[in-house]
């Protein structure tokens, strides 16, 4: 085989003219054929990436779609219908934790006045998360959408940024509890510092950059012994992880108001209660006790001496918040970068006028009209402190907050909640079973029990698609829905959605009857 160099330049004089002219032929047929296949090569090539990449992202889309509930066209439109401003200047609220309690109310008052709201929730299962999901009906029925999804997921978080600019977030979104954090304090550096990091990650890269109002708590204060507790005071003597991780988050918090310009408010909340409330907490867990006649354990503090609390009623905690947003400054940075001092601000959010846990439980007895079965024992060392007093001159100063709403009051407005989310109802009470129902017939999916509108002695036990066709109403904030409210936006629990999918609370028949039947005794 002669070499490529031999077929352009032959070494034969006589056959050069002849086999050059050949040659040529075909070294212009294999250049040509050469260029073309290096073209085809590279247009297949340039196919398989292009096929490889809509691939990529079709998995990760597809992947996306499997492994979480965020994502896709209809749910973006989800997010902007939520975002929605209905007022002039109105704010752009991220509200994280939006299906807890503050949560709840604070979006619910947000949207009331006509500011965007979109809820971000992971609806764990620290409590019982039917609750959290007829939390989120009643903010559905509101049009307020939460988007089901965890703090840590940056995500998440930088895809919610990019459909929407928020102009605030309201993170309200944590591992709560004291004496939990014993048993599971993974969760606490999960939600409380992992969680807040990635979440003020997104919000300095956001631009613009939001301004975040955040709980602490009022744990912070741990074990100091000068009352009432001021934002001034030490508070370095966390007595639990739970109250270290708040500890931590007000570190964290001002390093970003630090390098990144964030504005940012912390709000140390004082026991909060009230209706729509954590089932996790003494004053809900005792009601529940009390109602179907267990004993309820009251913990007591060093020599005999009642533990006490500075319990603060919902509405007045929702009041702080949102006063708190309206006068948080403006962050200052962009593209991650400061551009100038924001504000760091905290705030002792309390009731000033500490009860004792006994005196909370005398209260709870003459609303349930029944004596709790009470077991006394010394406080363990499980991170609890002996009592909390807010002073809350700051926030009077500068938020204008006013709490109003004294135990006594709001416990009555807790209890009347209590009985119409579980069933109860005041007055003479008869069961009263409507459609298919009855004691034969035991509902597939489960029944919801509610109360009737007051003077009427009947209870009513609607099926999941009678929810679904709107049968409940929710009570609004003066409690003048179709069933009774215990107050601020407490009430019946609406469907989701409109389409039915998921209600609380679902009690099994059995559970109706038994304590429906507990309700007759008591009278109530
Ligand atoms: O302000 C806060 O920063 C915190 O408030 C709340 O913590 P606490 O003030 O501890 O409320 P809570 O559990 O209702 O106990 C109340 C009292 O009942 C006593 N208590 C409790 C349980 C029990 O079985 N017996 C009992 O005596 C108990 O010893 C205590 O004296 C939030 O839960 C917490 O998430 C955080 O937000």
């Amino acid at each position: 085989m002669p070499s490529l160099e031999e077929e352009l330049f032959p070494s034969t004089p006589g056959k050069f003219k002849i086999d050059r002219s050949h040659a040529m032929n075909r070294t212009f047929h294999r250049c040509f054929a050469s260029t073309s296949t290096m073209f085809l090569w590279a247009l297949f090539l340039i196919a398989l990436t292009a096929s490889y990449l809509s691939f990529q992202s079709f998995v990760d889309s597809g992947s996306r779609y499997f492994t979480s509930s965020w994502g896709g066209i209809h749910w973006e439109k989800q997010v902007r219908t939520s975002a929605q401003i209905h007022r002039q200047n109105g704010k752009v609220v991220l509200v994280t934790g939006a299906a807890g309690f503050v949560g709840t109310h604070v979006s619910l008052a947000l949207k009331k006045r006509g500011d965007g709201v979109v809820g971000l929730d992971n609806f764990n299962s620290y409590y019982d998360p039917s609750l959290k999901k007829a939390r989120r009906a009643l903010l559905n029925t509101h049009n307020v959408f939460i988007v089901e999804g965890d703090v840590n997921d940056a995500k998440l978080l930088a895809k919610l940024f990019d459909v929407v600019a928020f102009t605030h977030v309201m993170h309200l979104a944590a591992q709560a509890g004291v004496r939990y954090a014993m048993e599971n304090p993974q969760s606490y550096v999960h939600s409380n510092i992992a969680g807040l990091v990635t979440l003020l990650e997104a919000c300095k890269s956001a631009n613009p950059q939001p301004a975040v109002v955040w709980a602490s708590s009022s744990s912070v204060y741990g074990l100091n012994e000068k009352v009432p507790f001021s934002e001034s005071d030490r508070t370095d003597k966390p007595a639990s992880l739970y109250a270290a991780t708040k500890k931590a988050g007000e570190a964290i918090t001002h390093t970003y108001n630090h390098i990144y310009g964030l504005s940012i408010t912390g709000l140390r909340f004082f026991t909060v209660y009230g209706p729509w409330g954590r089932p996790d907490m003494a004053y809900f867990s005792f009601t529940k006790n009390i109602l179907q006649g267990k004993p309820i354990t009251v913990y007591r503090g060093k020599n005999r001496v009642d533990l006490a609390r500075d319990f603060t009623y919902i509405d007045d905690i929702v009041k702080g918040c949102v006063a708190s947003l309206d006068t948080a400054g403006k962050s200052t940075g962009s593209g991650g970068k400061k551009r100038g001092a924001a504000p760091y601000r905290i705030y002792n959010l309390g009731n000033t006028s500490p009860v004792t846990v006994p005196t909370l439980v005398g209260i709870l007895e003459r609303n349930l009209k029944t004596k709790a079965k009470k077991n006394v024992v010394d406080m363990p060392g499980n991170g609890d402190v002996p009592f909390t007093h807010a002073n809350i001159s700051l926030a009077r100063r500068e938020l204008g907050y006013k709490p109003t709403t004294d135990l006594p009051t709001g416990l009555k407005k807790f209890v009347r909640w209590y009985l119409s989310y579980y069933g109860y109802v005041p007055g003479k009470v008869s069961l009263k079973v409507r459609n298919s129902l009855n004691q034969d017939s035991r509902p597939q999916s489960g029944v919801v029990l509610t109360t009737a509108p007051e003077g009427n002695d009947s209870i009513s036990v609607l099926t999941s698609n009678e929810m679904a066709k709107g049968d409940i109403e929710t009570g609004d904030g003066d409690g003048n829905g179709k069933y009774p409210s215990g107050g601020g936006d407490g009430g019946g629990v609406g469907g989701e959605d409109g389409e039915g999918k998921e209600f609380g609370p679902m009690m099994k028949f059995e559970e109706v009857i038994r304590e429906t039947e507990t309700v007759m005794t008591l009278g109530l």
